[in-house]
């Protein structure tokens, strides 16, 4: 057997979601299945056709029940996990309509980039997290 990496490759698209008062919304993924309990910024897998910016909105509205205008990228990420690989394409989001709700999520919360600390992330996460402290007064 060669060691060509044949673990699934899932390709993300990634919403970092502002308001008006400078915060971003986060989720909980569910208790149970992959990366349970983590918490992650809004997205899902992008569908045959489809630009990664038409996924994000598409993925926020059926998760969240929002409308979001996607903006700058952000960072694109490839990691690979011990079963998975996967490539968060991250932009920057706004949002403009609709109270958002936890539909496929445990939980959602508005944050500040600081408080972004408090809570546990996947590790793919890290370098988006630094990415965004860098670009924070520029976005
Ligand atoms: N949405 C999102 N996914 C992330 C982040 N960080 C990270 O490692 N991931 C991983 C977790 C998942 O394996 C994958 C997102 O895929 P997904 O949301 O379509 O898949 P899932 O595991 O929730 O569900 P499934 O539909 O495959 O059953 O990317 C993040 O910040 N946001
Ligand atoms: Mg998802």
């Amino acid at each position: 057997m060669n060691e060509i990496s044949t673990v699934p490759h899932k390709i993300i698209g990634v919403a970092v979601i502002w308001n008006n008062q400078k915060q971003i919304l986060i989720d909980r993924r569910l208790p149970k299945g992959t990366m349970a309990g983590l918490w992650e910024f809004p997205g899902g897998k992008i569908e045959s056709g489809e630009t990664i910016e038409e996924c994000i909105e598409r993925e926020i509205l059926e998760e969240l029940g929002i409308k979001i205008e996607v903006g700058k990228h952000l960072i694109t990420i490839d990691h690979t996990y011990t079963h998975l690989r996967v490539t968060l394409t991250v932009h920057h989001c706004r949002h403009l309509e609709g109270i958002p709700q936890a539909i496929e999520c445990a939980e959602i919360r508005w944050v500040s980039v600081d408080e972004l600390d408090d809570f546990t992330f996947p590790e793919a996460n890290v370098e988006i997290i630094a990415a965004l402290r860098k670009n924070q007064n520029n976005n």
